[in-house]
């Protein structure tokens, strides 16, 4: 009989710590620690949270009755690292410092390779990190912006990404690295992705101003009525980036980053809401049609995934406008812990070797 390898999994989100417990691909416990607005908003940086949030972990896993000392390996989100190819990376002290100083800026997901490490370290066992939202596999040409002093960059969902583009390959019946695939994450962000055999070749960096606008994200925008506003005298530095992510999107036309609610309105009647959710459904479809010349119209598939990827109405309107490139594959929510464990699988099975960051 082969080896059962338990692993603890810990998803750091805005509101929420996602963590499960894992025997080989089984899960075994799976719970979602809600966090309040007014719990986090104690803290002014990200890490500030590490003690709050760890001590709930561990206050929950002690309640479920989960004996740590079976763990094999812990395995976190990881966060805003330097740009790094994707793939489970073993948590060292660079990637620590990196994590805690939030080296590319604040994220939540900073926090799974600490919450990880801290917990791991007591136990003797490893740490792990999984496709963090870093991944840069783009191509050179892709990194060209048009202004030689802002390369563009590759921040996006890769772990879902990655994950659903693996569930696809397989429906497809071939490996992940023997297809060309669009993934587009339908979220709080949105990112759409072109996977070229196994890599992710270009991608709209989906925390700052690029690809479709999304539930509270701007996306790209008009660049020199943007430049005017920004010198208008109105707005300082930190309301322009909370324009842009956070206060974007759904939120600044209609007041919700909540696409059910946007779905409510559109079914008493209003039409604004109607509109604008019908343009994000038509930047999303343009954005998968821009990364169908990317692959060169050679495209085994389109993925919609992501929690909005759930309301049928949103992806039949993509649907109707990108089914003439490939077949679509619409896998709702996200598969976040189940990639990271399989992450970790890979590389305590030996099937895969981890990756050192430095
Ligand atoms: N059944 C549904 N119909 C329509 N929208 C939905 C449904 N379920 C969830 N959503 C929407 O999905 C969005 C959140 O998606 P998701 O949970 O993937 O995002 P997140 O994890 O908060 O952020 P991100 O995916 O960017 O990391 C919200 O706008 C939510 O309203
Ligand atoms: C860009 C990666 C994840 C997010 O939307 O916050």
């Amino acid at each position: 009989m082969s080896e059962v390898f338990r692993l603890l999994i810990i998803n750091p989100g805005s509101t929420s710590t996602k963590i499960a417990i894992y025997d080989n691909e089984k899960p075994v416990l799976e719970e979602t620690l809600r966090h309040s607005t007014e719990e986090l908003s104690k803290y002014s940086k990200i890490y500030d949270q590490y003690e709050f949030r760890k001590n709930i972990i561990l206050e929950t896993l002690n309640e479920k009755g989960i004996n740590l000392t079976k763990l094999s390996a812990v395995v976190g989100r990881g966060g805003l690292l330097k740009p790094i190819a994707g793939g489970t990376y073993k948590v060292n002290e660079r990637m620590l410092e990196d994590l805690k100083v939030g080296v590319l800026g604040e994220h939540a997901s900073n926090l799974g390779g600490i919450l990880a490490h801290e917990i791991a370290s007591q136990l003797n066992i490893p740490a792990f990190i999984v496709d963090p939202v870093v991944v840069d596999e783009m191509e050179e040409v892709a990194r060209i912006s048009g202004m030689p002093e802002l390369e563009r960059k590759s921040i996006f969902h890769a772990l879902n990404q990655k994950a659903v583009a693996r569930r696809a390959a397989k429906e497809l019946g071939k490996a992940y690295n023997e297809v060309n695939l669009i993934v587009a994450h339908l979220g709080g962000g949105i990112s759409v992705g072109a996977h070229k055999n196994g890599r992710v070749i270009d991608v709209n960096n989906a925390l700052d101003g690029e690809g479709p606008f999304s539930p509270e994200r701007t996306g790209g925008l008009p660049v020199g009525d943007l430049v005017k506003l920004c010198f208008s005298g109105k707005y300082t530095l930190a309301d322009m980036k909370k324009k842009i992510k956070g206060n974007g999107g759904l939120v600044a036309y209609l007041g919700t980053n909540d696409a059910r609610e946007v779905v409510k309105m559109i079914e008493n009647g209003d039409k604004k809401a109607e509109l604008v959710y019908k343009a994000m459904a038509y930047q999303v479809a343009k954005e998968i049609g821009s990364l169908a010349a990317v692959l060169e119209g050679k495209v085994d598939g389109i993925i919609l995934t992501g929690g909005i990827a759930y309301d049928k109405r949103f992806t039949k309107w993509i649907i109707d406008r990108v089914s003439f490139i490939s077949k679509v594959f619409v896998y709702p929510g996200e598969d976040e812990m189940i990639a990271l464990a399989e992450g970790g699988l890979r590389v305590l099975r030996g099937e895969e070797e981890a990756k050192v960051y430095n």
